[in-house]
Order: C-alpha cells, then sequence, then structure tokens
C-alpha cells in the first residue's frame, strides 16, 4: 500500500514482514489499548490512534495529543531478560530519531535526552513510555507508547516547573508529516535497530544513542525523588543507567528525571 504523499516529509509505503498495525481513531491511551489487546495478539503489532483522551506520561504525568499529533504503541512479547527489555527504551528513541531524520533530511536538529527523550532544537518533541505485563523474568508482554508533537506542544504552563520547554515539528520547523506516514518510517527503523540489538547486543545501540545524546560531558542534574545529584554526564552503562562523574566521584542512576542547566 502506498500513501499518498501529502506531507512536506518524505511519504513511506513500506512495512516490516511479521508486524500487525492497528489503526484506532480514539481510544483512552494506546497503552492502555495494548495493555487489553495483548493477551489475543500472536506477534509484535503497532496500534495507532487519531486521538487520545487519556494519554500518559512517565510518572504518572499525563501526556496531551490533539489529532495530527503522533501516538501509538508497540505490543511485543520480549523473548530476553528483564534488563533486555528495558534497554528496548534505547532502541524506540533511536528509531523516533532516525525516522524522522529520513523523512524530514539530516539538517532536522535532533537529539535524544537520557532516558529515552527526542529533541529538537533543544526542546522535547517526543517522549517514550515503556509498561509491561507481569514484571521480573515473567514479562508477559511490553508495550512501547511513544507520543510525537507533530502539530501541536502542550502549553509550557501546563508542565512541571523545570520541565524542558515543549516543542512541535511543526511550530519548529513548518514541515507537516502524517501520523501514518511516521507509523511507517518508525515500525521500519524500530525493526532495524531491535535486529541490530538481537543479533550484536545493546553495544551498537549504546554507541548509537550516545552519538545522538544531547549534552554529553556536559554538567546536568538527577532528579529521583527528593534526590539530586549533579555531575558530569559520562554516558550510560551497559543496563542503561545515566553515568555522572561528580565530587562523589562514578555514579550510575537507573531511573531518573535529568535537568541541563538554563533551560
Ligand atoms: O512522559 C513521557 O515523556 C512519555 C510520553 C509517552 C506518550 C505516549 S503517546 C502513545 C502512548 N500512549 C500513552 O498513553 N502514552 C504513550
Amino acid at each position: 500500500m502506498r500513501f499518498p504523499p501529502l506531507s512536506n516529509g518524505a511519504a513511506v509505503s513500506a512495512w516490516p514482514a511479521g508486524v500487525a498495525r492497528h489503526v484506532i481513531d480514539r481510544v483512552d491511551s494506546t497503552n492502555a489499548e495494548a495493555m487489553r489487546m495483548a493477551p489475543g495478539l500472536s506477534g509484535p503489532t503497532w496500534i495507532m490512534a487519531r486521538q487520545q483522551t487519556a494519554g500518559r506520561g512517565r510518572r504518572g504525568r499525563a501526556w496531551t495529543d490533539p489529532p495530527g499529533n503522533f501516538a501509538a504503541t508497540l505490543v511485543l512479547r520480549p523473548h530476553g531478560s528483564p534488563a533486555d527489555a528495558a534497554r528496548l527504551s534505547f532502541v524506540a528513541a533511536l528509531a523516533v530519531h532516525d525516522a524522522l531524520r529520513r523523512m524530514c533530511g539530516p539538517h532536522l536538529n535532533l537529539a535524544l535526552k537520557w532516558p529515552n527523550d527526542v529533541l529538537l532544537n533543544g526542546g522535547k518533541l517526543a517522549g517514550i513510555l515503556l509498561e509491561s505485563i507481569g514484571s521480573g523474568a515473567a514479562i508477559q508482554a511490553l508495550a512501547i507508547g511513544i507520543g510525537v508533537n507533530l502539530v501541536a506542544a502542550p502549553e509550557p504552563g501546563d508542565l512541571e516547573p523545570g520541565a524542558l520547554r515543549p516543542v512541535s515539528l511543526r511550530g519548529e520547523t513548518g514541515l507537516a508529516v502524517l501520523p501514518d506516514d511516521l507509523l511507517c518510517a518508525l515500525a521500519l527503523s524500530f525493526d532495524d535497530w531491535s535486529r541490530q540489538m538481537r543479533d550484536f547486543g545493546f553495544a551498537p545501540i549504546r554507541s548509537a544513542w550516545l552519538a545522538r545524546a544531547a549534552r554529553l560531558g556536559d554538567t546536568i542534574t538527577a532528579r529521583t525523588g527528593a534526590t539530586e545529584t549533579t555531575g558530569r554526564f559520562d554516558g550510560i552503562d551497559d543496563t542503561g543507567a545515566l553515568i555522572l562523574t561528580g565530587p562523589r566521584g562514578r555514579q550510575a542512576i537507573p531511573a531518573a528525571d535529568i535537568f541541563f542547566a538554563g533551560t
């Protein structure tokens, strides 16, 4: 099937073999729908909604997306360990980055922010939320939810103090990318990167992610609950934890929100 070239980002028609897709007009959250559908799915499936009424973000935050923005969830039955499942968030961030570059061109000023945001011109363009059915060694299904502000970004006043400026692709560049086209590009890109991880492990994912990382080598702050750690951002380890080097030496931080000075 060929999508008509309605956007000024390149239209994408190919779709990875063995992967299903469901497109829904309106749903509470594609991640919630993924959890409901997972028991009946026979293989990897992308669920995309044209509108979400109760989109969810990381750490219990809400995620708003009007029609025209991208909201989709990939449901997988992960074969590896729970740690491998967590590493798929880096695969997803790389896939979003590369799909947008492929559609919009190499000059699109994209970067990745740990753990898995995609930035455009330094503002937050896309977020990723991993949720699972089952836990530990018994993960039955993994939902990788991806939201991209293609046409509109939330008002900064609706966000928590210190949150990165939200941006949209259209607002920053004037480019129009259709959610259906991005879904195809993203599904292909995710397929490529997840094969890399299956065949060669996390090392190539880690290096590709670091090559696209924002503020590598800069001083940043990681906040987990009431605990704040400030230090030099020295990369990620082989579990995907953030490496910060500060007055207390080198620390690996498995989960946090990070803040850049001056944003
Ligand atoms: O807080 C974040 O940065 C993560 C946002 C993830 C939003 C996406 S939109 C598609 C999927 N469905 C949801 O309810 N959330 C994710």
